[in-house]
């Protein structure tokens, strides 16, 4: 077998500059949810911004569902991957977050691919209606195996699911005073589920990618 690069801050930088950089409105979003210190660190990376908008153009998505929004900058990536008139449901419980992301989508012309609703995600995913081609899930943790069985029949056959945090920085091997408990039921969970093809890909803290079969 080959040996996994070890991705250090430089390396990540020189990925994203040779991949998709980020354009100034994603700096600048990146930058203010910065200034509101220590939740900053539940921004998703950049390199995943970029899969996030390949993947969502390699599908094909129209209809798309995200769960954990915060600032917007995922959703930002995702509803840059998608047609004119797709949709983008966001599902998030923080109104003072989410709304900064809505100037910055407005900025960037995909406001009106986004439906955010403010709620409890579970609650608001039951109530999905129709099909839906990708879904990103990166909520609380222990929600996941919810998420993933709500949203598994609402997804389309070749349709993608992705979730973050998955590796929990390393720490779902090996011996850690902060047991991620969560990940791994999680990880256990969808791992020899027969309606699905798993991929765990080692980018920022961990990406599984469920294909529906
Ligand atoms: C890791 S952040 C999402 C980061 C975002 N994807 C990004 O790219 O910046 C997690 C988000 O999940 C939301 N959240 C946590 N528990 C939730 C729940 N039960 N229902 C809805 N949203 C929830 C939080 O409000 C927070 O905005």
């Amino acid at each position: 077998m080959g040996n996994q690069v070890l991705v250090t801050d430089e390396l990540h930088e020189y990925m994203v500059a040779h991949g998709m950089p980020l354009d100034e409105i994603a700096r600048e979003l990146v930058e203010e949810t910065h200034k509101l210190g220590g939740v900053s660190v539940m921004l998703t990376t950049a390199d995943q911004a970029a899969l996030l908008t390949t993947l969502t153009r390699l599908v094909s998505a129209r209809r798309a569902v995200e769960i954990g929004t915060f600032t917007g900058f995922s959703a930002l990536a995702i509803s840059r991957g998608l047609p004119d008139d797709g949709e983008l449901i966001c599902l998030d419980v923080s109104d003072e977050w989410t709304s900064i992301g809505r100037r910055y989508w407005e900025r960037a012309g995909v406001a009106d691919r986004i439906d955010l609703r403010i709620g409890d995600a579970h609650e608001s995913a039951a109530k999905l209606e129709g099909e839906f081609d990708l879904a990103f899930v990166d909520a609380e943790k222990p929600g996941y195996i919810d998420y993933f069985e709500q949203l598994l029949p609402r997804i389309r056959t070749n349709g993608l699911l992705l979730f973050d945090n998955t590796l929990a920085g390393g720490r779902v091997v090996g011996q850690h005073e902060q047991d991620p408990v969560d990940r791994k039921e999680f990880n256990a969970h969808i791992a020899r589920d027969e309606r699905v093809d798993v991929v765990i890909l080692g980018i920022g803290d961990g990406l599984t990618l469920v294909r529906k079969r």
